[in-house]
């Protein structure tokens, strides 16, 4: 008997997908059916500044750097390695001190990370996160917050948090591994990240910046796969109903992709894009946080790291419905 060749398959394997992936996409969907009713969506004067769409309070970012100055003692002490920097934030490994009163030294515990923000609008996005993991925190798929404003080598840092330390991130999970292992984590790795997103969506906020940098894990099992995976960076996440505040580069500049109609003022199969009436009696369109913004997203993802083309997620992702952001098309909003 002929043995099957390669091409053919990681075709059979990846025409397999499909069924999972509409599967999984379907489930999805449906529990975005059951969600909490929209909130009341804050808007502020027409006309202001869309910054003002933000749940985080500014009052509170003018403090941040000198009040890290506070001294304190215990919590957190750096290494030397750098987790991850993105554009608003720096992720650091961290180790816990703890006080062994019983041989009266101190030992410390590995495997923390800490995120310190980046200038004022990394400042705004952790508090953020913050606000947002203290909701979903509990979520298991879910990053869990073990600190909220540790104390890191004596000084307190107000804006930061604490989580546990991760192996690594899909994006880069997916850059080592060759095509026919991912094919067969495909399906551990979909269900781990759809029931993060459910039950994000159940306790009604949408993740809205879903790629594969984005969702950390444990370890890998013995088939190679990615196990205990969680969403992580919550900057941009909104609760479920409230508008987005149009596209902007500086919130946009790193999301990976969203509905591409956004952008070009064309169609908006999704309904995404919806009045909202302001307080002074004006209304505007604005995109509302709904659970599909984080399912095109998800199925965007797929497509990148399965490298997976059947139609019938081609259909999802086509024009008019989720595409690639990029630097190029932040401004071009109906
Ligand atoms: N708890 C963790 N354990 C291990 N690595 C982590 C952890 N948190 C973040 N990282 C790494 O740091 C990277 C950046 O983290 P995160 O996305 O939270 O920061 P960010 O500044 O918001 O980044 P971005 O600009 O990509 O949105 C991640 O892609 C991941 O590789």
């Amino acid at each position: 008997v002929r043995s099957m060749p390669k091409e053919e398959k990681e075709y059979e394997l990846i025409q397999q997908l499909d069924e999972d992936v509409m599967a999984s996409l379907h489930e999805l969907n449906k529990s975005a059916t059951t969600l909490p009713s929209p909130i009341t969506p804050r808007v502020k004067v027409f006309g202001s500044s869309l910054e003002g769409f933000e749940d985080v309070p500014s009052g509170l970012l003018e403090k941040e750097m000198e009040s890290t100055e506070e001294g304190c003692r215990d919590g957190y002490a750096k290494t030397k390695k750098v987790l991850g920097a993105g554009v608003y934030g720096t992720v650091y490994e961290v180790e816990k001190k703890i006080h062994e009163k019983w041989y009266k030294r101190r030992q410390r515990q590995r495997g923390f990370a800490l995120k310190i923000p980046k200038g004022d609008r990394g400042i705004r996005s952790t508090q953020k996160e913050m606000a947002v993991l203290d909701d979903v925190g509990t979520c298991k798929g879910v990053l869990s917050m073990i600190d909220k404003s540790p104390c890191v080598d004596g000084k307190k840092m107000p804006n930061s948090y604490v989580t546990k330390m991760y192996a690594g991130d899909l994006h880069k999970w997916s850059k080592v591994t060759p095509i026919m292992t991912r094919v067969h984590c495909y399906q551990t790795v979909f269900s781990q990240v759809a029931a993060g997103l459910t039950c994000m969506h159940e306790k009604g906020w949408i993740h809205n910046d879903v790629k594969a940098a984005n969702i950390l894990y444990e370890g890998l099992d013995d088939k190679g796969c990615p196990e205990g995976l969680v969403l992580a960076d919550f900057g941009i996440s909104y609760k479920i109903g409230s508008p987005i505040s149009p596209f902007n580069e500086e919130d946009y500049m790193s999301a990976f992709y969203i509905v591409e109609s956004l952008f070009y003022g064309m169609k908006d199969p999704l309904k995404i894009v919806r009045s909202f009436e302001l307080e002074n009696g004006g209304a505007m369109l604005l995109p509302t946080a709904i659970p599909k913004i984080d399912l095109c997203s998800a199925a965007f993802m797929i497509y990148r790291i399965w490298n997976y083309k059947e139609p019938a997620l081609q259909k999802l992702m086509g024009a008019g419905t989720c595409g690639p952001m990029g630097p190029g098309r932040t401004q071009l909003f109906p």
